[in-house]
């Protein structure tokens, strides 16, 4: 295919070395991609170092490329450091092939669209005890919010409830974020991994003491959490969870070899750091938008009022009946999407589109900041307005472009039920009993915010002076009872 076809067009390249130069770091990726886009289309190429890779810049090309032809475009290239610390079966980064179908299939089924109503106590508990939470500590918009999400999945993956500040899994959840912005790094491993080899005072070796380190930190949270599960299981007093009833089976099967045990550790694993970070870079983002768009945050309110009233909070049998705070959710999603560059698929074989030719091997990216951006997809795409997904004449009749929130083909995100509860029962409720709104200094006066993004592989909003008020009496009296409630249970 190759001799005629020209790759997808680009900036102009230097000799061998091709775009190195200009290649945009990590934090920058996705806005100078965006800008690219602008000059040389929606499928763009770049040649680093005689690696291919390739721009996807509309919901067009992503969706013909990823989703139509999955089958070559499921796998990933490789994250030499991530997989060196112990992250080389994490389903996220792991190659496509027998071993990531079979953890993947692990950590759908229980998430499918059918089964998410198991997981609803659990959020709604979570979401009485977060409301409390910001009733005695109204700015504290970042921890609330992290211990929300946290407190959900551990519950969900582990059976095991957070209650106090010293919980251990509060902190591997910031393993996490940390982990994952310091071993996205680029490095000498990227060009060869006979740079592994190197001492570590080398310089431009940093690597070799962050692996030895960070491996060692790893192997005790991805196994310890599952030991005391099967602990709990073998003392009969192990909770309902993702972990307990996945080793209960192999139990039961006569089947918990090692292997089937390191399987479902690194499954929860997974589970952890893929639910948890990108749940609350959400909600985070979603309190920030309501914050500089009152209009909107009135309007969810208005219909909040209208539908449920002031007498009990929203659950989620009230979801098909509050179609704005739904639009609410999705364009806090489009506005900025927690992941901007996605996560990089690559292809399998060669392929040819629009006449194009992309090689095997390429890296391809859909880039979820162009595609949100996208004026021929979104009428005035920089502006939050949340109607533009209501159908005419109430709004725009635009639709959610799913991809460039959770991802495509058969590397989509398999957590995005659960995630869409998640992040709604938390909005709707939020917005039920507070107004959210500007923090005031000692004298009394508003501080004007000033959101700004962190803008690395995950994006979210730098601390923001903000405050949540409850609504009303009546608001701080439902969100006293509703945390008794649950505090009994
Ligand atoms: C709002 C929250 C979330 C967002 C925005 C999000 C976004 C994403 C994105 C963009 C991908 C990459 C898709 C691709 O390569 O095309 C992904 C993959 C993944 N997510 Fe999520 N996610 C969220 C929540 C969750 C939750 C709650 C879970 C846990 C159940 C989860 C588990 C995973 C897993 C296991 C993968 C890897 C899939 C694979 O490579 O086959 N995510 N997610």
């Amino acid at each position: 295919v190759r001799t005629r076809l020209p790759y997808p067009p680009g900036p102009p390249e230097d000799p061998i070395i091709g775009h190195l130069r200009q290649m945009p770091n990590n934090d920058e990726a996705a806005e100078v991609w965006y800008r690219w886009a602008k000059q040389y289309g929606d499928v763009m190429s770049l040649n680093v170092l005689g690696k291919r890779l390739v721009i996807l810049s509309s919901e067009e090309a992503a969706t013909e490329l990823l989703e139509k032809r999955s089958s070559k475009y499921a796998d990933r290239p490789r994250f030499p450091i991530f997989e060196r610390i112990g992250w080389k079966d994490m389903v996220l980064l792991m190659p496509y092939g027998p071993y990531h179908k079979t953890l993947r299939k692990m950590i759908q089924v229980p998430f499918e669209k059918d089964k998410a109503f198991q997981f609803r106590d659990v959020q709604e508990r979570a979401t009485s005890i977060m409301l409390h939470n910001f009733l005695a500590d109204p700015k504290g918009i970042e921890h609330h919010t992290h211990w929300y999400v946290v407190s959900i999945i551990v519950e969900i993956v582990f059976g095991h409830r957070i209650l106090s500040e010293d919980d251990e899994h509060l902190k591997i959840a910031d393993v996490f974020v940390k982990i994952q912005h310091e071993a996205s790094q680029p490095s000498l491993l990227d060009v060869s991994p006979l740079f592994a080899k190197l001492p570590s005072w080398f310089p431009g070796a940093w690597f070799i003491k962050y692996i030895e380190d960070t491996k060692a930190i790893l192997s005790h949270v991805i196994h310890h959490p599952v030991s005391l599960v099967q602990e709990q299981l073998a003392s009969g007093i192990a909770k309902p969870s993702f972990v307990a009833d996945e080793l209960d089976r192999l139990i039961k099967a006569g089947q918990l070899t090692p292997q089937n045990k390191y399987d479902v550790s690194i499954a929860a694993h997974m589970i952890f750091g893929g639910g948890t970070e990108t749940t609350w870079n959400t909600l985070t983002t979603f309190i920030a938008c309501m914050l500089l768009n009152p209009e909107a945050q009135r309007k969810a309110q208005e219909e909040i009022d209208k539908v449920v009233g002031h007498g009990r909070l929203p659950d989620f049998t009230d979801r098909d009946s509050l179609p704005y705070v739904e639009c609410v959710v999705k364009e806090t999603m489009r506005w900025h999407p927690v992941a901007p560059v996605a996560v990089p698929h690559k292809a399998t074989e060669d392929d040819v589109y629009r006449g194009m030719y992309i090689p095997k091997g390429a890296i391809v990216i859909a880039n979820a900041r162009s595609i949100t951006w996208d004026e021929r997809r979104f009428h005035d795409p920089h502006a939050f307005k949340p109607e533009r997904f209501l159908p005419r004449p109430l709004g725009a009749g635009e639709d959610f472009v799913q991809g460039a929130v959770y991802g495509w083909g058969r590397r989509i995100c398999p957590g995005r039920h659960l995630a869409g509860d998640m992040v709604w029962i938390a909005i709707a409720r939020v917005l039920a009993v507070f107004d959210i709104q500007k923090a005031r200094d000692a004298d009394g006066n508003a501080i004007e915010p000033n959101i700004e993004f962190t803008t690395a592989v995950s994006s979210h909003p730098k601390p923001f002076p903000c405050e949540l008020r409850p609504r009303s009496e009546k608001a701080a009296s439902l969100i006293k009872e509703s945390y008794e409630l649950h505090s009994i249970d």
